[in-house]
């Protein structure tokens, strides 16, 4: 189970000891005759962007090495698929529901598994896919835990879902990187109190801002975050005609629309992207300068993975949240995360947060104190019993990239520099 600021390079980090245990074991024998492939490892993302991200930068990663990666997920036809799949596979890369499928259809067994890495881990058990990830994990013909090497990856891990983790899971390392669920201080994090009736019209003051001190007058790649797919229609309709182009990605556009709204944006044709959550995670997208948060989450979790689509592998970024009556819940986890990362927190936020009761906001995370977020089984109320599980962890006290380590106080039950442990 490991835990890193997003755009800290989890996805190196789970495919690396995948190829290379591939590698090792790619010539061992897997059954023949059938139509049924058998792959080694499986790879589990919550979206088809993510799931093709991360396809893409695996078999980079096994250029030359003969390890055979493919892709599957729905919306894109399932017979081209079928054909990849059966030219021969090692690594699977998935969404859940076309895996089940597969499954289902008997085109893929799980019989030969030797590594299961599950990306956005507490995304994937949280209420939406758990089911469809506990028929895969435990209902198919996939081996126990003993027998494979389970991984789990994700910058946030709320401890109910380290809970129902840990079912998957047999002796295992609980890795984090920083503190869980902290967000990077790469991340210049801006909150502003706006009412919903103003939100567009300061929306157009930031976008107009940022052309005149952008390069050449261009407008620097902006991800703006609303609640709902109708939000985010309306308003990429409402940038469109007031001359700033615009495209959108939620899950009412097809699979093609969201591939080409994702191409327009990153090759700048449209800077402007206009997103629901579908593509708060994960995407790893060169260049996005601005996070924009004109609606915000209810749960301070998706706010760090939001955020984390700007300032990623070391370089700069800039998120700017609007806040109103609506999101009291947010103001104390929000004004804890901002503090933790040495942002400045402004005085009403402040003032908002300390009126909020304990604890208060909709979040996946038990108790008041979010920075208690750590391996689960530190916790008094975790039975040790028969367990046999260990502990280990990074103590970082600086980033993968050289940066201070102002917000890492370093995962383990220590600390140095001053900075304040995980456990505390
Ligand atoms: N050692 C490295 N040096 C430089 N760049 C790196 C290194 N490792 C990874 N990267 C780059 O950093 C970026 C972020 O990596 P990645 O997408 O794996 O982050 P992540 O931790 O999975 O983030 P998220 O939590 O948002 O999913 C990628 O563009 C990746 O190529």
């Amino acid at each position: 189970m490991a835990c890193a600021q997003t755009g800290s390079g989890k996805t190196a980090a789970f495919c690396f000891p995948i190829i290379s245990g591939i590698m090792r074991e790619q010539y061992v024998q897997r059954p023949r005759g059938s139509r049924t492939v058998y792959p080694l490892a499986l790879i589990l993302a919550p979206t088809r962007e993510l799931s093709s991200q991360i396809h893409v930068e695996a078999k980079k990663f096994s250029y030359q090495t003969g390890v055979k990666v493919v892709v599957a997920y729905g919306g894109a036809p399932i017979n081209q698929q079928l054909r990849e799949l059966e030219r021969g596979v090692d690594i699977l890369v998935a969404t859940p529901g076309r895996l089940v499928d597969l499954l289902e259809r008997a085109r893929v067994s799980l019989q030969m598994i030797r590594y299961l890495a599950l990306d956005e881990a507490d995304r994937m058990l949280d209420m939406g896919f758990e089911p469809q990830i506990r028929k895969i994990v435990q209902q198919m013909d996939m081996p126990p835990p003993g027998m494979r090497q389970t991984m789990l990856f994700s910058a946030t891990f709320p401890k109910e879902i380290q809970r129902l983790a840990s079912d998957f899971l047999a002796k295992y390392i609980f890795l984090a990187v920083g503190r869980v669920g902290s967000s990077t201080d790469l991340i210049v994090q801006r909150v502003e109190f706006v009412h919903e009736s103003d939100k567009r019209s300061h929306l157009m003051d930031l976008l107009h801002a940022q052309v005149a001190n952008g390069v050449h007058g261009k407008q620097a790649l902006t991800l703006v975050f609303v609640e709902t797919k109708k939000g985010a229609d309306a308003l990429e309709h409402w940038l469109y005609m007031n001359g700033f182009p615009a495209t959108t990605i939620h899950g009412d556009r097809t699979q093609q629309e969201r591939e080409l709204a994702l191409r327009s944006f990153k090759s700048g044709k449209t800077p402007i992207l206009v997103a629901t959550d579908v593509a708060a995670r994960g995407l790893d997208i060169p260049h996005v300068a601005h996070v924009v948060n004109f609606d915000l989450p209810n749960d301070i979790d998706d706010y760090v993975h939001r955020i984390g689509r700007t300032g990623r592998a070391g370089k700069s970024g800039l998120a700017t949240a609007f806040f109103n009556e609506n999101n009291m819940s947010l103001a104390r986890p929000l004004t804890e995360l901002m503090q933790e990362a040495n942002q400045e927190v402004p005085a009403w936020l402040n003032r908002y947060a300390s009126r909020a009761n304990y604890g208060g906001g909709k979040s996946k995370r038990s108790g008041g104190n979010r920075f208690g977020a750590r391996d689960f089984r530190r916790d008094g109320s975790f039975t040790r019993g028969t367990s046999n599980d260990y502990y280990s962890g990074v103590n970082s006290s600086s980033s993968a990239y050289g940066v201070p380590g102002g917000g890492y106080g370093g995962g383990y039950g220590y600390s140095n520099h001053g900075a304040t442990s995980a456990w505390d």
